[in-house]
């Protein structure tokens, strides 16, 4: 299988497992991958998933240029059935952690920017090279580049395709942590299970204020909070975090 799949204590571990092409997304991978999206999306076991890949050098270098077939389809009828390929599939409230392992190139930086914690090891690469093969960062890259890091850079990385260092991308804010690589997976399965161990219904809560609210004037994100907060409010999970604190044990969340 191009992409690994496994659920282990409420995470789903998705490894892109081409590690000879630089785990480059080959048609096979792009649907193996949006199988995956739509399991952690649906599997109410499932609470949170971390996206790696696979071997020392590299998370994901985007399309494999090489392996990718002339199109069969013109755009227009593609892009109005099904929209953009593979990012539209993560959309979820469920968060997604990147452990970037590598290399995070063209596409691969932009998954990792649909992906709402970013961790790194320290020999990771980030860039946007789509122009130097003739293409556009289309899967979002464009926008979602130059909204995380200084506007400069994120200029800078799209028109030269230069790409920067772990320690760069953790100076710009592009990811929050910067590990030795053997550390990378303990990371990111510490916060997975930090984020598992937390009650469901409000951790998605959370992510879909911060994502929606981003794109909405203040006081309306202050209002959509205030609602999210009162559809949260009558949660039996709700009632059973204020009961463990109270009783000094562990809650037990069950995502109602
Ligand atoms: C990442 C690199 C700088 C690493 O260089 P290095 O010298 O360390 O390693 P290589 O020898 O180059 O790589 C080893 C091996 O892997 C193959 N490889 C690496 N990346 C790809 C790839 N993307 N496609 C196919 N094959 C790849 C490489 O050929 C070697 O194979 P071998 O010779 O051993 O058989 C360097 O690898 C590099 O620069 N890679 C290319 C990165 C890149 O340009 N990525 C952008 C691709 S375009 C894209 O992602 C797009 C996304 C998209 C947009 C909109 C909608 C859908 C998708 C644009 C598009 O598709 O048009």
């Amino acid at each position: 299988m191009p992409v690994g799949f496994e659920v282990k204590n409420h995470v789903a571990y998705i490894t892109l497992n081409r590690p000879e092409a630089m785990n480059a997304l080959d048609p096979e991978s792009i649907a193996d991958l949006n199988r995956h999206w739509h399991e952690v999306a649906s599997n109410p076991d499932i609470r949170v998933a971390v996206l790696t890949g696979s071997g020392p050098k590299s998370f994901c270098t985007g399309t494999d240029m090489k392996a990718s077939p002339p199109p069969t389809e013109c755009m227009a009828a593609i892009y109005l059935r099904d929209g953009m390929p593979i990012v539209p599939a993560m959309k979820m409230w469920k968060p997604i952690i990147a452990a970037i392992n590598g290399f995070a190139v063209g596409g691969g930086l932009e998954i990792a920017l649909a992906c709402d914690l970013r961790i790194s090891s320290s020999n990771a690469k980030f860039g946007l090279t789509e122009v130097k093969v003739a293409s556009l960062a289309g899967l979002n890259g464009t926008q979602l580049l130059p909204r995380s890091i200084p506007q400069a850079v994120a200029m800078k990385m799209l028109l030269t395709g230069e790409m920067i260092s772990a320690e760069e991308a953790l100076r710009y804010g592009l990811v929050s942590d910067v590990v030795a690589p053997e550390e990378l997976m303990n990371l990111a399965t510490k916060y997975a299970e930090k984020i598992a161990s937390a009650a469901p219904l409000s951790v998605q809560a959370a992510k879909q204020a911060a994502i929606l609210g981003q794109d909405m004037p203040r006081e309306h994100g202050i209002l959509f909070s205030h609602l999210l907060w009162g559809v949260l409010r009558d949660t039996e999970d709700r009632k059973e975090g204020f009961k463990a604190f109270a009783e000094k044990r562990s809650p037990v969340y069950r995502g109602v």
